[in-house]
C-alpha cells in the first residue's frame, strides 16, 4: 500500500492531514474543532475509529483547537516533544496518562511500518516541528508555519517523492494588506511564516529528481490565492535556474475548507 495523505484543512482557521500506510493512520495536527474534523475525515471515507494517533507540530490553535476532544473522544495518543506538552497543558484538558506521549525534536518513532522522524522548525512557539514520514523506499515530508527554512530543515525534507510545505503569503500583498505593522512584522520575521518567493527558493535548492509534487500550504485568505503562488513559486524556481516539466514535477493545491484527494506517495 505504502504511503497515502490527505490534508483535510489547511491555513490559520485550521489545520490537519491524515497520514496513513497499511497498518497505521496517524493525525498531523488537530485544529479545527472535533466536530468539523470528523466531517471531513468522513469526505475522505475515514472515521476517527480508524486513526492510531495525533501527531502535534506546535501549539497554536489553528493546530490543537480539536486536539483535547479528538483524543478523548477516539482515546487516541498525543505526540509531542516535551516543551509543547507544556504549552499545550492548558488547552487540551483532561487527557489520560497512558496517551500522552512524548516524541522528541529529531526523535525517530515507529509506528509499525510507517517511521516518522520529527524536525526542529523556525516559528514563534514553544519548540515547534515538521515531520517526515517513511515506509520502505518512501518519503512525505510536512513542513508549515516556518519563518525561514534552515539547513537542517533542508536536510530533513530533502529526497522526499512528496513534501507539505508552506506558501503563506505574497510579501506584497502582505505589506500592503489589512494587518496591523507588529503582525506583519510578526508574520515577514524568522519566526514567522513562509513566503511564496522563499518557497520557491527553497525548492529550487530542493529539486533534486527525487521529488514529484509539491503541495503549496497555509495560504493566507487575505494575502494569497493559490494560482498567484504557483505562479510566484515556479517564477522563483526558474529565476535560480531551476526549469521543471510538469510532468516531472507538480504544484498541488490544498484548501482551507476542504480536503485534498487522497494522494499516493508512490504515484508518479
Ligand atoms: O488578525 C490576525 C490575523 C492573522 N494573524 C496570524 O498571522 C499569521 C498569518 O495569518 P493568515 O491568515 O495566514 O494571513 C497566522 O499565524 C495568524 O494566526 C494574527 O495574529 N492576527
Amino acid at each position: 500500500m505504502g504511503i497515502s495523505f490527505t490534508v483535510l484543512s489547511s491555513g490559520s482557521t485550521g489545520n490537519a492531514t491524515v497520514v496513513r500506510n497499511e497498518d497505521t493512520t496517524l493525525l498531523i495536527d488537530a485544529g479545527l474543532s472535533a466536530k468539523r474534523i470528523d466531517e471531513l475525515l468522513k469526505e475522505r471515507d475515514l472515521s476517527g475509529e480508524e486513526l492510531d494517533g495525533i501527531l502535534v507540530t506546535h501549539e497554536h490553535s489553528d493546530h490543537v483547537k480539536g486536539l483535547g476532544a479528538m483524543a478523548r473522544k477516539y482515546n487516541l495518543p498525543i505526540y509531542a516533544n516535551e516543551k509543547t506538552w507544556f504549552a499545550i497543558s492548558n488547552a487540551v484538558g483532561q487527557i489520560a496518562d497512558d496517551n500522552r506521549r512524548i516524541l522528541e525534536t529529531g526523535a525517530t518513532r515507529e509506528f509499525e511500518s510507517l517511521r516518522v522522524e520529527s524536525f526542529g522548525i523556525s516559528h514563534d512557539a514553544a519548540e515547534p516541528v515538521g515531520y517526515s514520514f517513511y515506509d520502505g523506499a518512501e518519503k512525505l515530508s510536512v513542513a508549515t508555519d516556518l519563518g525561514y527554512v534552515s539547513d537542517k530543515v533542508k536536510q530533513a525534507i530533502s529526497d522526499a517523492d512528496v513534501l507539505v510545505l508552506e506558501a503563506n503569503h505574497d510579501v506584497e500583498m502582505l505589506r500592503m494588506g489589512r494587518y496591523p505593522w507588529n503582525i506583519k512584522r510578526r508574520i515577514l520575521s524568522d519566526i514567522g511564516h513562509l513566503s511564496n518567493e522563499m518557497a520557491g527558493a527553497i525548492l529550487s535548492e530542493l529539486l533534486t529528481g527525487r521529488t514529484k509534487r509539491t503541495y503549496l500550504a497555509h495560504l493566507s485568505r487575505d494575502h494569497n490565492m493559490m494560482e498567484l503562488a504557483k505562479m510566484t513559486v515556479r517564477d522563483a524556481m526558474e529565476d535560480r535556474g531551476c526549469f521543471y516539466k510538469d510532468s516531472e514535477f507538480r504544484l498541488c493545491d490544498t484548501y482551507y475548507d476542504r480536503p485534498t484527494p487522497w494522494d499516493k506517495v508512490s504515484e508518479p
